[in-house]
């Protein structure tokens, strides 16, 4: 598999296959939402945008990065959504860098959305689509974010088939400054358990396609089957 590593602002022609990666927080907290119960994730290309579609449909759960905002629900923290029942619920997510880089490749035949809770899930993917040559959005820090390409790198080696020790991975997340600042309590709309949450591997078994549908970015879940089964997808 012939693997690329760019941030957004390298990205000058749109990849066949793209797995875009937000450790901390975006990709994190879609996982959770997903697993709380979510239908799916519309990725927003602003905050206007996602005031917007929240207007029009006052069902859905609209949420941002940084802190509680005025028409909004929740914000972009997996320790506060893990709590929320999101079942058959339609939410709409808008954040600095994950929800721009998925927007960046929306032209992609195939979008994956990633941190480490489902790096394993999505590896598993890649390796059954028979991806030859994928780019891997690191969408933190203009693409220097060390939390997201630890990540995106440990999925690039699992996708090759290759074994990769994970410990050194996470430790490099753990060590980045996004973890800093979270700990730190420079970036708001957090909470104390959020950098832990961010550094579960594949803490849930499904990987995370987005497409465009309407229009729109559309994030869901997407079932992977077991390793023995994979020559079936
Ligand atoms: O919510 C986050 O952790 C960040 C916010 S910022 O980039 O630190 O301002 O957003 P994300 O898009 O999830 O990286
Ligand atoms: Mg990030």
């Amino acid at each position: 598999m012939d693997t690329r590593f760019l941030g957004i602002a390298e990205l000058v022609e749109t990849p066949p296959a793209a797995v875009v990666v937000d450790v901390m927080r975006a990709f994190t907290v879609a996982a959770w939402a997903f697993a709380q119960g979510a239908e799916r994730i519309v990725l927003a290309e602003s905050l206007d945008e996602a005031l917007a579609l929240k207007a029009r449909h006052p069902d859905w759960v609209a949420l941002k990065d940084g802190p509680p905002a005025a028409g909004f629900d929740a914000v972009n923290s997996p320790a506060l959504l893990r709590s929320v029942d999101l079942g058959g619920r339609t939410v709409v997510q808008k954040t600095t860098a994950g929800t721009v880089g998925a927007l960046a490749v929306k032209e992609a035949s195939l979008v994956l959305c990633a941190g480490f809770v489902v790096a394993e899930a999505t590896a598993r993917l890649l390796r059954a689509r028979e991806c030859g040559s994928v780019t891997f959005v690191v969408t933190g820090d203009e693409g220097r974010a060390d939390e997201d390409l630890a990540c995106a790198q440990y999925i690039a080696r699992r996708a090759a088939g290759d074994g990769a020790d994970a410990a050194g991975f996470l430790r490099r997340a753990g060590a980045s400054r996004a973890a800093a600042e979270l700990a730190e309590g420079v970036r708001q709309g957090a909470h104390p358990d959020d950098v832990a949450l961010c550094l579960e591997l594949d803490r849930f078994p499904f990987a995370m396609v987005a497409a465009l549908e309407d229009s729109l970015m559309v994030l869901r879940l997407c079932a992977v089957p077991s390793p023995t089964a994979e020559a079936s997808i």
